[in-house]
């Protein structure tokens, strides 16, 4: 029974890394005789690093190869951050753990400002996340916002070099890699709020493969999953893709949930916002009656125009 061993396919990045070897030591915290490896792999998010992502098109650009690998009996599981996992999963693979959620929100790193308000006019930032850039021109439309993708580590090393006044990234992968004493200042959710997903981690299995799905069993997080769950339900009815900047962002408190979308343009003339509270249990119902709040109050005619129509 024991040795059994458990390949993890995972990105090369150093948070990618960091993500395989969390789960693989919670996984050896409850059998320390298990064989884990770490199957890494290059995904085209990780090739195309000098275009926007949304430019790149297409969903789930960081997962797709990682999804070959388990289809192809190559690796037993995937190791994803939420915030990069598509609604739809391929034939034969589910997503059935999602572990215990990291701070999910943005954080304000730079050299010489501790915050967003304490920026000149017209300071220089950098991020190449749609959600963030429309947030930050709506809160403060003088600013310059300058494309920048890369690893955390390399998007670290650009503001360094001075390209930058300050620079935006998640919360939860600064402090993963060892970067907390980097961070200035979170970003609020009325600021900036977070990716769908953003701070949680998710494993991705085959679905047929019984003796892994409950191995794994054991790391999930129901109240992590019911909050992305909703997040996630709020991004099936927007049709969520990456062209568009749409953020989602789900609080539980007791049985209660209260979930928080937006819908924007890249150069914030436009930004919706729509929340609803209810009960846990119908967590998903109440993401996607969110989405129809913004579809009605315009997301839709964003949609349309961003994804060319229908
Ligand atoms: N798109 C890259 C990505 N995917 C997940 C995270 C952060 C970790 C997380 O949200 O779990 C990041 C980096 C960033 O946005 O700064």
């Amino acid at each position: 029974m024991s040795q059994r061993t458990v390949r993890i396919a995972t990105r090369r990045s150093p948070l990618a890394i960091w993500q395989a070897e969390f789960v693989r030591d919670s996984l050896l915290a409850l059998d320390p005789h298990l064989n884990i490896e770490l199957v890494r792999i290059k995904t085209q998010g990780d090739i195309i690093l000098d275009t926007p992502l949304a430019k790149v098109g297409g969903k789930g650009l960081f997962v797709k190869e990682l999804e070959q690998s388990m289809l192809a009996g190559e690796a037993d599981i995937a190791v994803h951050s939420m915030k990069d996992v598509p609604v739809e999963f391929p034939e034969g693979l589910h997503l059935p753990v999602i572990c215990e959620r990291h701070d999910p929100h943005d954080a304000f790193v730079s050299n010489h400002f501790k915050n967003v308000d304490d920026l000149p006019l017209g300071a220089t930032v950098g991020t190449s996340s749609l959600r963030r850039e429309c947030q930050l021109r709506h809160y403060r439309p003088d600013l310059k916002i300058v494309p920048l993708r890369g690893n955390v580590n390399t998007r670290l090393a650009k503001l360094d070099a001075g390209n930058f006044d300050a620079i935006i990234l998640a919360k939860a992968g600064l402090e993963r890699l060892g970067f907390d004493e980097r961070i200035r200042s979170a970003l609020t959710p009325e600021q900036s709020l977070p990716a769908i997903g953003q701070g949680a981690l998710g494993i991705e299995t085959r679905i047929n493969d019984d003796a892994m799905n409950a191995l794994i069993a054991p790391l999930n997080c129901e109240l992590t999953s019911i909050t992305v769950k909703a997040e996630r339900a709020l991004n099936r009815r927007l049709k969520g893709g990456c062209q568009v900047p749409i953020g989602g962002y789900a609080m539980l408190t007791g049985d209660d949930i209260w979930l928080r979308g937006l819908v924007g343009r890249p150069d914030g003339s436009e930004m919706l916002q729509q929340e609803i509270r209810g009960k846990a249990s119908e967590a998903e119902q109440l993401g996607l009656m969110l989405g129809d709040m913004l579809l009605k109050q315009g997301a839709d005619k964003i949609l349309e125009e961003v994804y060319g129509g229908s």
